[in-house]
């Protein structure tokens, strides 16, 4: 009390002087995951990139990736390597250097470790330490997060269904996504085209906007419609246009709920996460009444000796909602949700909501004005004779804009440009043709199985529809 300062202090500070002239380097260390592994650090990936644009002209021992468009090799700082850093015309030098720590397991195992810790640690003299601190981590970061961005190839993961026997502990894998989906080629009615490409820029301007109102910034569409219109085009045609990952998340590989919310937040900014068929992936419906078959049948199927028991996939639907508008989704920032579904009728109204599921995208039967999207990109030709005709036809069937594409397509190489045209539009107006005869025919044969349906509902009989329903789906996930 009687003392201007403290004399503990007073010793402290001659100690750290001392060793200041003795050591005078600080290091400080930057791991790779931050918050018990559940997430890759920012900062250790803009370090890494920032350092992967300085320093391979000065590291000996390199790493070497595919870059953008996998056309070139994209070099970076090996392991227990250091490279020199000159910042503030050459005043202030540091030393980074990448280093992986050993795991803490048995040194002699069959197995790679189960977790590396990897970081990267920057060296400085302590007289910097205002400078580093204050303006060269800044750079580092900025510069490093500009070159991420800039550089990034972009990725298509997928969850790993058989992660129990995979050693690496990694949830996602992923492949280079070089799909070449655009805007332009998606048959679609190009005032609906631009309302969603209008609604993409808004989100991606959107940053302050959410926080200003308070929400995550993220936004879920719904796309529906029957097979082959283009969905899964779409998501693609979004990933380019956006310049984001894709997380494709295949729910029956998902073990519980809490399965899902470690791989949701493993999920990196600027992303698409995936849900395909939600119909098929979950029994959404809430119907106990099939739950209850569905455990009776299961039951029969166990009692079965010698067959293997098939483990069930325990998401459920309030798991997924968490998942969708829970706390946790709002880690990372800047996704977009997409399902796709070909019922949307049969979701549960939860699950699509407004404001769950911002935007519900129709995706129907090949229009005229869709077509002349075909035929523009895929025949070169924005007018024809034969246009009128397909007008009159697509008014009349029901056409996937797969079809058209497939009747568009040109199949020998040997005639000239204006044949070719001829030829597919010819090939195309014989398909609708025949998909009118067809849908005839099948009007008929529903007309007589309904009659059928009807006597028996009276005597109680199955119901076809669900039972057609139910094998698509089988199909599909069998397909998968
Ligand atoms: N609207 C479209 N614009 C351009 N190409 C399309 C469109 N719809 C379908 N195609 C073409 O048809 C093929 C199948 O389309 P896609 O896989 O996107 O259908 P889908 O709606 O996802 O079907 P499913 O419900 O079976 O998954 C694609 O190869 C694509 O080239
Ligand atoms: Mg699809």
């Amino acid at each position: 009390k009687y003392f201007p300062f403290n004399p503990e202090d007073l010793l402290l500070r001659r100690f750290v002087k001392w060793i200041y002239r003795i050591y005078p380097y600080i290091h400080v260390s930057f791991p790779e995951f931050t918050g018990e592994h559940l997430k890759r650090s920012e900062a250790y990936s803009a370090i890494e990139s920032y350092l992967m644009s300085t320093s391979t002209s000065k590291a000996r021992n390199l790493r070497a990736e595919l870059g953008k468009d996998s056309s070139n090799l994209v070099f970076s700082m090996g392991y227990s390597d250091e490279v020199t850093d000159d910042f503030d015309g050459g005043k202030v030098r540091v030393w980074w250097s990448s280093t992986k720590s050993e795991p803490q397991t048995l040194r002699f195992s069959f197995y790679p470790a189960p977790h590396e810790h990897r970081f990267f640690k920057l060296t400085f003299h302590h007289r910097h330490r205002d400078t580093v601190m204050e303006r060269y981590l800044k750079h580092v970061l900025e510069s490093g997060k500009a070159a991420l961005i800039k550089n990034r190839q972009r990725r298509l993961y997928t969850n790993n269904p058989n992660r129990d026997y995979d050693y690496t502990m990694l949830n996602w894998s992923h492949v280079m996504f070089e799909h070449p989906a655009s805007f332009d080629t998606l048959a679609m009615h190009p005032e609906k085209k631009r309302e969603i490409i209008e609604d993409l820029n808004a989100f991606k301007a959107g940053k302050e906007y959410y926080t200003r109102i308070g929400k995550a910034w993220k936004r879920g569409y719904l796309l529906y419609g029957p097979p082959g219109t283009g969905k899964s085009t779409m998501i693609a045609a979004i990933a380019n246009y956006m310049d984001y990952d894709i997380y494709d998340l295949e729910l029956t590989a998902v073990k519980d709920n809490s399965a899902l919310r470690k791989l949701l937040i493993e999920t990196t900014g600027k992303s698409i996460i995936v849900i395909e068929d939600i119909d098929c992936s979950l029994d959404l419906s809430g119907n106990r009444k099939k739950n209850e078959e569905k455990a009776e049948e299961e039951k029969k199927k166990e009692s079965l000796p010698g067959m293997p028991k098939e483990e069930a996939s325990k998401v459920t639907l309030s798991g997924l909602l968490n998942f969708i508008d829970g706390l946790w989704s709002a880690c990372g920032g800047e996704r977009i949700i997409v399902f796709t579904t070909n019922y949307v009728e049969k979701l549960d109204p939860a699950l699509i909501r407004r404001g769950r599921m911002d935007k519900h995208i129709e995706l129907s039967y090949c229009t005229f004005e869709g077509f002349k999207v075909f035929a523009k990109s895929y025949l070169g030709i924005e007018n024809h004779t034969l246009f009128e005709t397909i007008e009159r036809l697509l008014g009349e069937v029901q056409i996937t804009p797969a079809d058209v594409a497939e009747s568009l397509m040109t199949k020998t190489s040997t005639r000239g440009v204006e044949e070719d045209a001829n030829a597919c539009l010819e090939d195309l107006i014989r398909a609708l043709e025949k998909e009118k005869e067809d849908a005839i025919i099948r009007a008929l044969e529903k007309a007589k199985e309904d009659a059928i349906a009807s006597k028996e509902e009276v005597e109680g009989g199955p119901n076809v529809e669900e039972q057609q329903n139910g094998q698509i789906c089988k199909n599909k996930i069998a397909s998968n």
